[in-house]
């Protein structure tokens, strides 16, 4: 049996899927190495949810992300029967060159490589791997598929900054991101929702990084992310939009390092800087501290001011999917947001919510409400498959 690894290497985890491949790809394990550098712990589960291996290592042997590969891939080796064929990686920045997925070689990560400033949380982790395997197994073809390109046909009016057009062409320009989970989701609306697959359309992706993206026939209009995955929503840990005279006061007048801005922005900003207490929202939930309140309730409003952005966009809305970890899991929050929703005709039925129905709209509601699991390591299953023909 031939078999695709796919590879979706985060700041301090590494998720990775085994499919075999035959008429498409077919998801035969899933697994996480967290904790790396910390409390690494591998923990793998087979197609029907059966757990393969749980197993905690020490700190000092895991403590990077080329170690973790090294980890995996001796398990993979040991455990798993199948011929590996190919690796496909999920890769966070595709910068101006990349509209589609690209077969790996020398030169093509040394480009890659110039795009870790503009995305220092994912992009080194994100080329790890690669790296690694490159090393190790020169012979096995990788490819890389990027958050950036289902973007790539933004209108020219859409991916400008009002700053002069020598930076655009530089590559200052609004790229956006999570492309493989809404180009997931925007196919599995054909699948489950084909009566608004082609309407006006709006995903919200919330999880670690949460964005919105209005798609319109299939296609990404706009979204909320920018030039880097630091811009529209507030994350985890991770400002959202902000006024660039904010950055300049800090260096200026605070006579703070661009390093420590950074980390200020990337690390300790969003949910986890607004509320001094997490940047999960689950803990948040169940806090009685109001600072965890007010952090949630910035949240849902800067949800609810995107989403009237990209509706205008749109020009109206038929639909409001919410996915990743916090769509796809918190009733809640889909209440709240879907609340920010009511002056569009937005109406959630709170026993399907409840029940995280696909639907969880009431019959009246002039926008259906739905929930759509997102799918980022499939999505990257099928590019492989695909470029590797
Ligand atoms: N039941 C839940 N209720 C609220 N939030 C949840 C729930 N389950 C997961 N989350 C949120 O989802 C986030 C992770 O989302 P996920 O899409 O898995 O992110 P990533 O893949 O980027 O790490 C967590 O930080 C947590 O805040
Ligand atoms: C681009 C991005 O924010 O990715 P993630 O949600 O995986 O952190
Ligand atoms: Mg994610």
């Amino acid at each position: 049996m031939d078999t695709i690894l796919v590879v979706n290497a985060g700041s301090s985890s590494l998720k990775f899927e085994v499919f075999a491949i035959g008429d498409g790809p077919r998801k035969l394990l899933r697994g996480q190495l967290e904790g790396i550098g910390t409390a690494p712990r591998l923990r793998i589960k087979g197609s029907d949810g059966q757990a393969l291996a749980d197993q905690a290592h020490a700190q000092s042997d895991v403590p990077d992300l080329p170690t973790a590969m090294r980890v995996v891939g001796a398990w993979l080796r040991e455990r798993h029967e199948g011929r590996l064929a190919a690796v496909g990686h999920r890769v966070v920045h595709g910068g101006p060159d990349y509209d589609r997925p690209v077969l790996i070689d020398e030169e093509v990560l040394t480009r890659l490589e110039r795009y870790v400033p503009l995305a220092p949380l994912h992009q080194p982790n994100n080329l790890a791997p690669i790296r690694a395997i490159l090393d190790r197994r020169p012979d096995l073809p990788q490819v890389a598929c990027f958050d950036t390109s289902f973007h790539r046909e933004h209108s020219q009016v859409a991916s400008h900054y009002a700053i002069p057009e020598r930076f655009y062409a530089e590559g200052i320009r609004r790229y956006g991101f999570h492309g493989l989970s809404y180009e997931y989701v925007s196919g599995k609306l054909r699948e489950v929702a084909p009566q608004v697959a082609d309407g006006r359309v709006v995903v919200a992706h919330l999880g670690s990084g949460a964005s919105m993206c209005a798609i319109f026939g299939g296609k990404s209009i706009e979204s909320t992310l920018g030039f880097t995955a630091l811009d529209g929503l507030p994350m985890g840990t991770r400002c959202g939009q902000i006024d660039p005279g904010v950055i300049l006061y800090l260096l200026q007048q605070r006579r703070m390092t661009a390093q420590e801005v950074q980390e200020l922005l990337y690390k300790d900003s969003g949910l986890k800087g607004l509320s001094g207490i997490s940047n999960d929202v689950r803990m948040l939930l169940q806090s009685k501290d109001p600072r965890a309140a007010f952090a949630l309730d910035h949240f849902v409003h800067r949800i609810g001011l995107h989403a009237g952005s990209l509706a205008a966009a749109l020009g109206g809305l038929d639909a409001f999917v919410f996915t990743a970890g916090i769509g796809e899991n918190s009733p809640p929050m889909r209440a709240r947001i879907a609340a920010r929703l009511a002056w569009l005709g937005a109406r959630i039925d709170p026993a399907r919510n409840l029940a995280g129905e696909l639907d969880v709209s009431t019959p009246e509601s002039k926008v259906r409400l739905l929930v759509v699991p997102t799918d980022e390591e499939l999505m990257v299953a099928r590019h492989t498959l695909a470029l590797l023909g």
